[in-house]
């Protein structure tokens, strides 16, 4: 059975059901409570003002006005309009928009201490069995843990110690590009989910049809849908978290539940795996080994805080770092003189072989290219909401505590204040001379996140994309694909709504760029 299939059609249906079968109830139980939250909580306090924002309704705040798709073209229009902090209201729900980079880094990064906090998690996700993922947890002592044991096996320091894994999984896919170059899309997420799977479990991906992988996509592509704001009834009217399943319209119901059981077959069946293979001495070297080990030599690390903190690494890395791998491929089709530079700068450097990852500093237009990708279309454009813990108050403006913090990381990202022509894709932008220009600000401050809940990925993330696009480019051409009659085509520049955006599957040609090119990458056998 095609399974995403299936959780794709349900969502469809259940958005109608919830439209003609629950809205007439929702608005009536809604509009009480949301009346008396507004009076309660939207009031101007200690003579601030809130932050000015798009007029909203007595009951719905800002309900009709919150997009659904391209969200931060919508969002950045909004602060051009309002200023670098926008107030919304939906129901009872008060969200704070940041649309510059130094409003965001005054307060999640300086006042992180109030600003880490997550939102409160919607049932739907919690019915799904997600709330346990560090990316949604709560500020709580649970979450710091996880965060810490995340953050050990992922930091700068200690990072390269992933890098015989991606390399070789990496030479795999320049393999793949060079026999059947058409399935690069698929081939590159399979990649990146593998290299994931190798560091958390020590897990050789061996198929291109791997289980664990398809579990880890079907359930990435499941949180994506569920995290998604506005869609699920039960987010706005808790209690049908209750509805029984055989109760008429709770196909909802079952689809959560669903979710529930795939994910913790996949979160135990994964941890399991591990605590086998190293009681027979089988286990390859992975966070999950190094912790169980920990523990053996005298730790006391939760075991049920590894295994739920490992199975973030694959719901919260593969599609993100697809977004800026997917995004260079599709610029590389589109920027043939950037190309051909980033091809010279390899040529100088590493003339007769594939690049390595001690290349990096000497391959600052590479570097370049990568900030580029980041600022051109960031992965997450409105990153992941934080939660404001306390009253707070900035420029004059009135902070209540509760609001749910959304930084418009697109908005940043083309500040033309910073970024001279942000529509125009030019990783020179970032160079000064043969060196990068520490003076312009590094896309990489914003797109993975701020403060304290900054993306703890990024160290394994940047290393992975730079290794990708230097060996990428030392090896093929990227061009745009042919129409029937030979034209090129170049292919249009449209991303994925969401909290994930990646390009929509888009077609590219990737051609050995010399018999010897191709011999280099079939050496890597
Ligand atoms: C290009 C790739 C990536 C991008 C653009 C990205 C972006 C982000 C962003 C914007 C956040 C939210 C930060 C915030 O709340 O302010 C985040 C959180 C997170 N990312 Fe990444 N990420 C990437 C790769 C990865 C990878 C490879 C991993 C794992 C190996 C990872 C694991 C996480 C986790 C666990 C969180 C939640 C952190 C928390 O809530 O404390 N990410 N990421």
């Amino acid at each position: 059975m095609n399974t995403t299939g299936y959780y794709d059609d349900l969502a469809a249906n259940l958005q109608q059901a919830f439209n003609k079968h629950y809205f007439d109830a929702l608005v009536v139980v809604i509009a009480a409570t949301a009346f008396i939250c507004y009076n309660l909580f939207t009031y101007v306090a200690k003579g601030l003002k809130l932050p000015p924002g798009p007029p909203r309704s007595l009951i719905f705040g800002n309900m009709y006005d919150i997009p659904v798709a391209e969200e931060w073209k919508t969002y950045t229009k909004w602060t051009k309009k309002f200023g670098d902090i926008v107030y919304l209201r939906v129901f009872g729900t008060k969200m704070l928009l940041l649309g510059s980079y130094q409003v965001a880094h005054e307060l999640l990064d300086k006042r992180s201490a109030i600003y880490s906090d997550r939102p409160i998690i919607p049932p739907m996700m919690d019915l799904a069995g997600f709330s346990n993922s560090v990316t949604v947890m709560g500020n709580n002592a649970d979450y710091r843990v996880r965060r810490r044991l995340f953050e050990q096996h992922f930091r700068y320091s200690f990072v390269h110690n992933h890098q015989p894994v991606q390399i070789r999984e990496t030479h795999k896919l320049l393999r793949k590009y060079l026999k059947s170059p058409d399935t690069f899309l698929d081939d590159t997420k399979h990649t990146i989910g593998a290299i994931i799977l190798d560091i958390v479990y020590g897990y050789r991906v061996t198929s291109d049809r791997d289980p664990w992988v398809e579990t880890g996509e079907r359930l990435g592509a499941t949180f994506v849908k569920l995290i998604q704001p506005g869609v699920w009834a039960v987010n706005a009217l808790p209690v049908l978290r209750y509805a029984p399943t055989w109760f008429p319209f709770t196909e909802w119901k079952v689809f959560a539940l669903t979710c529930a059981a795939h994910l913790k077959n996949q979160v135990h069946g994964q941890f399991n795996m591990v605590k086998t293979a190293m009681r027979e001495g089988t286990a390859n070297p992975s966070m999950v080994l190094r912790y169980l080990e920990e523990n053996e030599n005298g730790a006391d690390i939760p075991e049920k805080a590894i295994m739920e903190m490992a199975s973030d690494a694959y719901g919260a890395g593969v599609e993100t770092t697809l977004t800026l791998v997917h995004g260079f491929l599709l610029q590389m089709t589109k920027n043939r003189d950037v190309q051909r530079k980033a091809q010279e700068e390899l040529d100088r450097v590493c003339p007769d072989r594939l690049p390595i990852f001690d290349d990096r500093k000497k391959l600052p237009y590479i570097e370049a290219i990568g900030m580029e990708v980041g600022r051109w279309h960031p992965g997450a454009p409105q990153g992941i909401p934080h939660r404001l813990e306390k009253d707070d108050s900035f420029e004059g403006k009135f902070l209540p505590k509760g609001s749910i913090i959304v930084p418009n990381i697109w908005a940043m990202c083309h500040d033309e204040e910073i970024y001279k022509y942000p529509d125009v894709f030019d990783p020179d932008r970032f160079m000064k001379g043969d060196s990068i220009d520490t003076s312009v600000r590094d896309p990489r401050q914003m797109i993975f996140g701020f403060g304290r809940r900054q993306c703890p990925g990024r160290p394994l993330a940047e290393a992975q994309f730079f290794y990708t696009m230097a060996s990428v480019l030392k090896a093929f051409d990227i061009l745009p694909p042919l129409d029937t009659e030979g034209r090129e085509v170049v292919p249009p520049d449209v991303y994925r709504s969401g909290i994930v955006s990646l390009p929509l599957p888009f077609s590219c040609r990737i051609i050995p760029r010399s018999s010897e090119m191709a011999e280099l990458v079939r050496q890597t056998e």
